[in-house]
């Protein structure tokens, strides 16, 4: 990542205010840290940058230039991905806020992927009961969605993201020059939110992969700030009519409640792209045998995520497991399954409690 002052003006997307939290943007583009001290503001005194351990060097950086900038600056180090989104995590965060006396006008930085971000966000809701950050996000698929509508959270033993708080972020800057470091399979798990968002609500999305799936694959392909923007923009309309999920939000969930299960199944060492990609394949197999989703739209999810190199199958025999924490997903109402299926094409739809043999029927579509 650079701070050059020089780059290229970036792409601005607000998100609107809801439920009386404060709009804010989401800048896209290169060179981008030099916007940071921008969305910290001027009543900070104290920053604390919590960061991965695979972003050290990245953290020490941001580090020295808030100090320049001449705020307090301190570091906390996160482990990687799930690891860092656990109560131990938290409480470690907690416990270095409280030791440097960080106070309600000071504020946190995520920087990072959507673990980062997504721990971040719930250390800076619960502490104080809430004080600002900002994401700076470093992942594809961070910069996407996870960085994007303010959910915060962590997981439990019982589940994926069971814990956690609505905190909309000050703003957040997708800086495209991080994700030349990406590991390509974190790269390719980015692109399962994408392509949700391509099924929900941004069909072109699905046209651009489509066109050449391989250069999709890298974040050189002539498409990336393209799918980046358009993804952003579907999260930045759904969350600024609904912050809290008391409704239309929930198609974000798409693929998520069988991905969530995935997750919880192989102890979050799962990448959640990858988890999400056949959950959106089951999603696909329950809209079209529930009599909404035409053949030719349901077989494009398996084309578009194989085309890719996501995965679209699951151990056969964990179905009963998977069922179980479905049962726990934030979309059931009491014993009443809920699943995002479409109706068609960027047609998103709640289907509510599809019998057990539709579910089961669904899954051996999937099931390996
Ligand atoms: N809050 C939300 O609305 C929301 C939305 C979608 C996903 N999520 C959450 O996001 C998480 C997944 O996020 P993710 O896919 O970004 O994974 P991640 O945060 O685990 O990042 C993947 C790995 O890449 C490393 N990394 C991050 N940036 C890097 C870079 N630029 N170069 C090299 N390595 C880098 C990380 O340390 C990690 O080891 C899940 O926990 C999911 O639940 C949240
Ligand atoms: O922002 C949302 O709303 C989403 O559902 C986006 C999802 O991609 C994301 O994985 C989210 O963290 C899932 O939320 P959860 O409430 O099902 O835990
Ligand atoms: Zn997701």
């Amino acid at each position: 990542m650079t701070n050059d002052r020089t780059a290229a003006e970036p792409v601005r997307i607000t998100v609107g205010a809801t439920d009386g939290t404060e709009a804010y943007d989401v800048l896209v583009g290169r060179g981008l840290l030099g916007e940071l001290p921008g969305m910290i503001g001027t009543a900070a005194r104290r920053v604390a940058v919590l960061v991965p351990e695979a972003l050290a060097a990245s953290g020490d950086q941001v580090r020295d230039d808030l100090a320049e900038q001449g705020y307090e600056a301190i570091l906390v180090q996160l482990p990687n991905a799930e690891e860092a989104k656990t109560a131990a995590v938290a409480q470690y965060c907690w416990r270095a806020l409280g030791q440097s006396g960080f106070t309600r006008s000071d504020v946190i930085v995520g920087l990072g992927g959507g673990t980062a971000t997504d721990v971040a966000g719930f250390v800076a809701a619960t502490w104080l009961r809430g004080v600002r950050w900002v994401a700076v996000s470093t992942t594809l698929l961070g910069m996407v969605d996870a960085a994007v509508g303010g959910k915060t959270g962590i997981n439990t033993e019982e589940g994926k993201n069971l814990v956690g708080a609505f905190h909309p972020p000050a703003g957040v800057l997708c800086d495209l020059d991080a994700l030349a470091a990406l590991p390509r399979h974190d790269y390719v798990a980015g692109l399962a939110e994408i392509i949700k968002a391509g099924f929900i609500a941004d069909p072109r999305i699905l046209e651009l992969i489509e066109e050449d799936p391989e250069a999709a694959r890298t974040p050189d392909g002539p498409h990336t700030a393209e799918l980046v923007e358009r993804a952003i923009r579907v999260k930045a309309d759904v969350v600024s009519g609904d912050l809290k999920e008391a409704g239309r939000r929930e198609i974000l969930n798409y693929g998520h409640t069988l991905g969530h299960a995935i997750e919880k199944n192989e102890r979050f060492q799962w990448r959640h792209g990858a988890a999400v990609s056949v959950g959106m394949v089951f999603a696909a197999e329950l809209g079209r045998l529930a009599g909404r989703l035409d053949d030719a739209t349901a077989d494009r999810h398996r084309a578009v995520l194989a085309s890719v190199g996501l995965p679209l199958t699951y151990r056969g025999d964990q179905w009963p497991r998977l069922l179980e924490t479905m049962k726990v997903d934030k979309k059931t109402r009491g014993d009443l399954l809920r699943f995002i299926v479409l109706d068609g094409l960027a047609k998103p739809t709640v289907l509510e409690g599809p019998d057990q043999a539709m579910l089961f029927a669904a899954y051996g579509e999937v099931a390996e």
